[in-house]
């Protein structure tokens, strides 16, 4: 039978009425309740400058969990920890108030002073918040204290550093658990055990035997309500700063001596350290951004990035990213680790593709045939699992190969859903693991090596649009892996 740590906590949420908050929190804590990894010792504070009572933010709650997520039948005993506080986080009275109902609800549903303070809402409150806590007493508390906070962490390397100072004066760095929802999927999580539990692919992950790793992650959506953070953000710092990078942490590292947060987390450090630094001229080289058009996406025009609303009719702000990164390692010395991603492309799909090389000898190749290479894909998302592509013989030939995969999904196998990125990621927070959790370290490496692209990019205006809504990007990420005598496998593959 599974057991259940009795967690017991409240949760202080800042942004309690934003899209985050309605769309992800609401329904992946009520998942947690549902399932009986949330005791009934728990209460959460919503915080957010509009009005509304109680019974309104209840509502709001409702109808969050019954329109994103699913409902049970103890809904209403769930919604009634629910407390709301209409406050603007610049306002240092409010702090007081705040305190006064959390020691409150302390008591009365027997919490032992401990608090989560997550952190839903726009970065540029991140710090004064995190003073005011301090500052009002609300980190005085005799149970646990953990600050989780949403991305981005900074929009480059010296506003992250004077972010961390902010946050640190008043939580310590094993208290701070940065969200990078990639690391709670499934099949993210999955990449450690594919690698470290099979006889048949540790010894092969290396130099020696791998040509390249594909890791794309393609959105069919464009830019949505968002072009006001989106627009000073582009796809390199919102996606290949923190989700791709993390991936490729994962794929590249050695395995730790224990699995334990600080080993893990030191292993992913030292990959990121191994990165080659891509500057000036070379960026050109190793990276191609992209800008969509418009486009036909389900039978259905959709406008240009620089169409939508709120984004500047020359824009220079990409919406793509390809790259290549190299380690420089013992292990992956000349392997390419290739990484696209961007919104309004063709399909939505995040995979890895590990490409291992040809064996030596086709011993096959004189009967016209050709050899595909092994790959592994790992499914992250929209399905889960992973496919290996294997050769065998053609039934009732002599000497002919086909191609065949093995697939394992983890729906067919289960038969469930596996639970959403967010329920794991709250889970964690409230055991005090901080495994998928990104460490400072890692922020601090992945805006070093982001800053040198998006400096270039900055001072050149793009000829963009390059792409139309609906493909798979400009012709100049197909070039970049030409160039090296690869191409992109499918997506769908
Ligand atoms: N939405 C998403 O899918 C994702 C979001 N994120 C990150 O999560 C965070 C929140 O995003 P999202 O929910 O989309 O943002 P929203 O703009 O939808 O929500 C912002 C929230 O902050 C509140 N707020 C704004 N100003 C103040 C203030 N001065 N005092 C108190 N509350 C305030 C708003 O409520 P009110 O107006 O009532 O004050 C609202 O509840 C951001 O850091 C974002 O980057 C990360 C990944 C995905
Ligand atoms: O962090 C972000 O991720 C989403 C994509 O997440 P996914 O789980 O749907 O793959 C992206 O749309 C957003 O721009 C970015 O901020």
């Amino acid at each position: 039978m599974k057991t259940r740590e009795n967690l017991s906590s409240l949760i202080l949420l800042f942004g309690a009425t934003g899209d985050l908050a309605k769309r992800k929190l609401y329904p992946s804590l009520y998942n947690l309740f549902r399932k009986g990894n949330l005791s009934n010792r728990f209460a959460v504070v919503g915080v957010a400058r509009r009005l509304k009572d109680d019974g309104e933010f209840r509502n709001w709650v409702r109808d969050s969990v019954t329109t994103f997520g699913e409902k049970a039948d103890n809904l209403e005993e769930f919604i009634s920890h629910f407390y709301y506080q209409s406050h603007d986080v610049n306002d240092s009275e409010s702090y007081k108030q705040l305190k006064e109902l959390v020691d409150r609800l302390d008591h009365t549903y027997q919490l032992e002073g401990n608090r989560i303070f997550y952190l839903a809402m726009s970065p540029e409150f991140f710090g004064t918040v995190a003073e005011h806590l301090r500052e009002d007493g609300l980190t005085n508390t005799n149970g646990f204290k953990r600050l989780v906070i949403e991305k981005p962490f900074g929009h480059d390397l010296a506003s992250a550093i004077e972010l961390n100072k902010r946050i640190r004066s008043a939580f310590k760095e094993d208290e701070v658990y940065r969200i990078d929802h990639y690391l709670g999927k499934e099949m993210v999580q999955n990449i450690e055990v594919i690698r470290f539990a099979n006889a048949i692919f540790e010894p092969l992950w290396n130099n020696r035997y791998i040509s390249n790793i594909q890791v794309t992650s393609s959105e069919t959506l464009g830019v949505e309500e968002r072009a006001r953070y989106y627009d000073k953000s582009g796809a390199i710092r919102d996606m290949v700063q923190n989700h791709m990078l993390q991936i490729v942490s994962l794929l590249a590292m050695e395995p730790p001596i224990r699995l334990t947060t600080d080993e893990i987390r030191s292993e992913k450090v030292k990959v990121l350290r191994a990165l080659r630094p891509v500057e000036g001229e070379a960026v050109h080289d190793y990276f191609v951004r992209g800008q969509y058009g418009e486009g036909i996406m389900n039978g259905t025009k959709v406008p240009a990035y620089r169409d939508e609303p709120n984004v500047p009719k020359d824009s220079n702000t990409e919406t793509f990213v390809a790259g290549k990164f190299l380690i420089d390692n013992f292990r992956w010395a000349g392997v390419p680790f290739y990484i696209r991603t961007g919104k309004r492309m063709a399909t939505k799909s995040t995979n890895i593709i590990v490409q291992f090389k040809d064996i030596p000898m086709n011993l096959y190749y004189k009967n016209g045939s050709t050899l595909n290479p092994n790959l592994l894909v790992i499914h992250v998302q929209p399905d889960e699992g992973i496919t290996l592509h294997l050769n065998v013989k053609k039934t009732g030939e002599v000497l002919g190969t086909t191609p065949v995969k093995l697939n394992f999904s983890t729906k067919s196998i289960d038969g469930i859903n596996t639970p959403e990125a967010y329920e794991k990621l709250l889970y964690d927070c409230l055991r005090g693991d901080a495994t998928n959790f990104t460490h400072w370290d890692e922020v601090a490496l992945s805006w070093r090596f982001v800053d040198n692209i998006s400096e270039v990019w900055t001072n050149e205006q793009a000829d963009f649009p390059n792409y139309a809504a609906g493909s798979m990007g400009p012709k100049a990420a197909e070039e970049l892996l030409e160039k090296d005598g690869f191409f992109w496998w499918p997506v769908n593959f």
